[in-house]
């Protein structure tokens, strides 16, 4: 008996006993199912890829290591956990919306802000515009969409306020954090809010405090500093979408978008931004340990991408 091994492949319609039409919309089935599965391999190896790639430098259990931090970072983050107080929020929030600052380009804002040292980072010892600019090489290096890119770029350029109306860094830099409801545990120091007169208030200091459990973090008042101020100036003076505005707002926002605090507050919209923010938060820390960037040779490129989504080119401070 002839193997079926030995039998020649090709398919013949008369002998297998198939009209050729039915013939033709069988290899169109096959040809659509080779079709998905190609689609869904690539897919698969998309999302292999997915996770951001940082090659560079040091390990990620390296980065934000609070227990170990110099004292620069410790001092820093007591100030700024006992100043944050919620009549202190409303007046920084309002001191903000009675004027404009300054005017100026968003590059003339980077090279503005290279002077500042940021005292709450335990990470970098780079200027704030190779920080900026390594933040959107690594976006860029990983195909992401154009906006995200420049988003990269200015996500920082909020603690331009230290040099307008800021009390010092407490106020501008650092992780954020609910005011007005009881600061959680998975705070970085959460022991240094004993000092912070809203800690034991009899409304302020309770679990959901002045907010209701699924108010939407657009309700909730976070820590003023550098995430919230751009926030305000990007939405009105850009045509960047909300991912990015969601991934300025909260991306020092790590209690949440990190340790899983107040997820009782979100709403439905909070969900796919909090997907936003994490998928931006590597590129943020672990460009960190990448190769200093060079300025001038990125410039021209970068200057394309800021002109196409601040149409009005100088930005309002
Ligand atoms: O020290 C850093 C730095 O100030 C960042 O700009 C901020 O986004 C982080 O949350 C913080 O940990
Ligand atoms: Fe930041
Ligand atoms: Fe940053």
């Amino acid at each position: 008996m002839a193997s079926v091994a030995n039998q020649p492949l090709v398919f013949n319609a008369e002998r297998d006993g198939l009209a050729l039409e039915e013939t033709s919309d069988k290899i169109d089935i096959v040809n659509v199912l080779k079709a998905n599965l190609n689609r869904e391999l690539c897919q698969a190896e998309k999302d292999i890829h997915e996770e951001a790639t940082f090659d560079a430098g040091k390990d990620k259990c390296q980065f934000r290591q609070y227990e170990a931090a110099c004292d620069r970072v410790k001092s820093f983050y007591r100030e700024q956990h006992e100043k944050q107080t919620v009549a202190y929020n409303l007046k920084a929030r309002n001191a903000f919306k009675s004027k404009t600052r300054a005017e100026m380009t968003v590059w003339e804002a980077m090279e503005k802000l290279n002077t500042l040292i940021d005292e709450s980072d335990p990470d970098t010892s780079l200027s704030q515009i190779e920080h900026l600019l390594q933040s959107a090489e690594a976006i860029r290096r990983d195909g992401k969409p154009r906006w995200m890119q420049l988003t990269g770029l200015i996500h920082d350029l909020g603690k331009l306020l230290f040099f307008f109306d800021a009390q010092g860094q407490w106020d501008v830099v650092g992780d954020t954090f609910p005011v007005g409801c009881a600061f959680d545990e998975r705070i970085i120091y959460p022991h240094t809010f004993k000092g912070n007169p809203d800690h034991d208030h009899e409304i302020y200091g309770t679990k959901n405090g002045i907010y209701t459990p699924g108010c939407g973090l657009d309700n909730i008042m976070l820590s003023w500093g550098h995430d919230e101020y751009l926030y305000h100036v990007v939405k009105d003076q850009s045509t960047l979408p909300d991912e990015s505005l969601a991934m300025i707002r909260y991306h020092s926002f790590y209690p949440w978008h990190s340790a899983g605090a107040y997820m009782e507050f979100m709403d439905e919209k909070d969900e796919m931004m909090l997907a936003a923010v994490r998928a931006f938060n590597p590129y943020d820390l672990y460009s960190k340990s990448d190769d200093v960037p060079r300025v001038e040779d990125l410039k021209p490129y970068y200057m394309d991408l800021i002109n196409e989504f601040f149409p009005n080119r100088v930005v309002r401070w």
